[in-house]
């Protein structure tokens, strides 16, 4: 019998991730094993995996060591790569301080989409620095059964959709990604955030996020949806020079996201970790590679 590999369990706003720490990058995890991880009746379950790597250890994040010490590899549920997860890397920094590895205070973690700041405050709640949004005008259109919306195009370092509906209902049941136009916007594929208004500067969501089918919280959602309503809503923190916040709520709770006249962008959430355990590494060994 092969050693067990530690694995933790842990949520952002019911976002969902198996964490396993590999501080020197030895893990084999290849798509399939780390959708086999994911998978809710066979696996663990999760709606994405957060594998924690030293920057200096991993070859995508060696660049990156001098800034930051640790890495989110971060994996969609289907074992997919993404650039960024606004929910997991709070799920991230939670780990880390309960791992003794930080305190609360300032930390920096390399993603794929650059390093970015954490803030583990005293009374739980964890803030990130997401850095900025960048708005294409691109007339994206999204569809579910007969409906359609425009949808806006807004890169939070992974590619977002963000359609306006007058019923969260009108998604439907969400099971498969839903069609956008035109395909050459997304080339890569796209999350797509349904919204309505909840009162001022505060709105709601649904979401289908690539890789991961319907999830109860996306992070970087909520902050394409918060910059996108507040588009919409004629408020740009770059003219008027004041920060704009919007309280995004998910299914599984509520973020608020917050813009500053520079337009970076900060969301503060919890981050829960519920579990630890051991994965029996033959298992995982034996899963059929693809
Ligand atoms: N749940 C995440 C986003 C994870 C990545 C996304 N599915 C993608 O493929 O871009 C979040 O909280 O931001």
């Amino acid at each position: 019998m092969s050693t067990p590999i530690a694995f933790l369990k842990g949520h952002g706003t019911e976002n969902d991730f198996v964490i396993v720490p590999d501080p020197e990058n030895t893990i084999d995890l290849p798509p399939a094993a780390v959708a086999a991880l994911c998978d809710r009746r066979a696996g663990i379950g999760g709606d994405g995996l957060l594998h924690v790597v030293r920057s200096a250890a991993h070859p995508e994040a060696r660049s990156m060591a001098a800034e930051a010490e640790w890495f989110m590899d971060y994996r969609n549920g289907d074992g997919s790569v993404a650039e960024m997860c606004g929910n997991g890397v709070r799920v991230f920094a939670r780990y880390l301080q309960r791992a003794g590895h930080v305190t609360e205070g300032d930390l920096a973690v390399a993603t794929r989409g650059g390093v970015k700041t954490v803030h583990i405050a005293k009374d739980g709640d964890i803030t990130v620095g997401m850095g900025k949004a960048l708005l294409p005008e691109d007339g994206v259109t999204v569809s579910v059964g007969e409906r359609s919306w425009p949808a806006r195009n807004v890169n939070m370092g992974n590619p977002h959709a963000v359609a306006f509906v007058e019923d969260l209902a009108h998604a439907g049941d969400l099971y498969a990604p839903p069609p956008f136009s035109p395909a050459s916007v997304y080339p890569e594929g796209v999350n797509v955030e349904f919204v309505v208004d909840r009162g001022p500067r505060h709105v709601a969501l649904r979401v289908h996020e690539r890789g991961s089918g319907e999830t109860r919280s996306c992070g970087t959602g909520a902050c394409a949806v918060a910059v996108a309503a507040a588009r919409r809503d004629g408020a740009d923190p770059a003219t008027t020079g004041t920060p704009v916040t919007y309280t995004v709520d998910v299914p599984g709770g509520t973020l608020v996201i917050t813009e500053r006249p520079d337009g970076e962008i900060e969301m503060t959430g919890p981050a829960v970790i519920v579990a630890e355990g051991e994965i029996d590494a033959d298992w995982l060994q034996a899963v059929p590679r693809g």
